[in-house]
């Protein structure tokens, strides 16, 4: 496994690095202090990218949030989060619509990392979802009662945590309970575009509600000045920057 020697991390800010080259990506990163924030590698950098880019980050001191929502058989999920893990990523995320089987296979083969393993995340539903859409693939039920089924099932199967919306935080902690890691994107402060999102929270409210960790991308990223947009955010909830 790639060795990691990342500082602890005094905010539960991740900035998402949503860019199409590993150059945007790195001269963001050099301006982010990896004590004040996480970063997360989502599809789009990590196909332009690949894992050199991660190992250069967890290199550079990052708690990286490797963030390719896997869904697939069971066999090729577990073997996927097993090569997330060889990265040194501290946190990896599957679909948790993807069902028990392939949950429990990604947990298990996380095992063997012990102390050392990623933090197996389970998405629930995607922030950009609207109420309104769920019927038409086939969701019938409301939406939180869909959110607090799949979170259900990943803690069954072993995961640490579930990304949802902050809107959904506090059904999800009285749940799940405290040590269930509530990862929320979907945070626009306020005044801030909500962009493709629809279920979205200000940072302040996310924690309030009990999220653990907020996932921020353009209202950082496409920020004039995105070092004062996240000092703004780190301010917000009470962060020394
Ligand atoms: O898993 C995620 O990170 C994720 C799940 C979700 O339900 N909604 C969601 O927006 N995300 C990611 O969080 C980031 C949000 O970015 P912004 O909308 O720019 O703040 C993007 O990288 C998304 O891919």
């Amino acid at each position: 496994m790639q060795s990691q020697v990342s500082s602890p991390v005094s905010s539960p800010v991740i900035v998402a690095l949503d860019y199409d080259n590993a150059a945007a990506a790195l001269a963001m990163a050099e301006k982010l202090d990896p004590s004040l924030c996480r970063v997360k590698v989502g599809k789009e950098l990590f196909t332009v990218a690949g894992p050199q880019l991660v190992k250069e980050l967890v290199g550079r001191g990052f708690q990286l949030f490797l963030d390719l929502k896997f869904h697939d058989i069971p066999n090729t999920v577990a073997s996927a989060v097993k090569a997330a893990a060889e990265l040194g990523v501290w946190m990896v995320n599957v679909h948790a619509s993807g069902g028990a089987r392939m949950m429990e296979a990604a947990a298990e083969a996380l095992l063997p990392y012990g102390d050392n393993k990623p933090l197996l995340i389970g998405v629930t539903v995607l922030t950009s979802t609207a109420p309104e859409e769920l019927a038409a693939v086939g969701v019938t039920r409301a939406l939180d009662e869909q959110v607090l089924t799949l979170a259900s099932l990943a803690k069954d199967c072993g995961l640490d945590g579930v990304v949802c919306s902050a809107r959904e935080a506090q059904a999800l902690r009285r749940q799940c309970g405290a040590e269930f890691a509530l990862v929320t994107p979907g945070i626009r402060p306020a005044g801030a575009a909500a962009d493709d999102q629809r279920r979205i929270v200000t940072p302040a409210q996310a924690l309030e509600w009990g999220a653990d960790y907020l996932v921020i991308g353009r209202p950082i990223t496409a920020a004039a000045d995105p070092m004062a947009a996240l000092r703004q955010v780190l301010a917000e909830i009470g962060v020394q920057g």
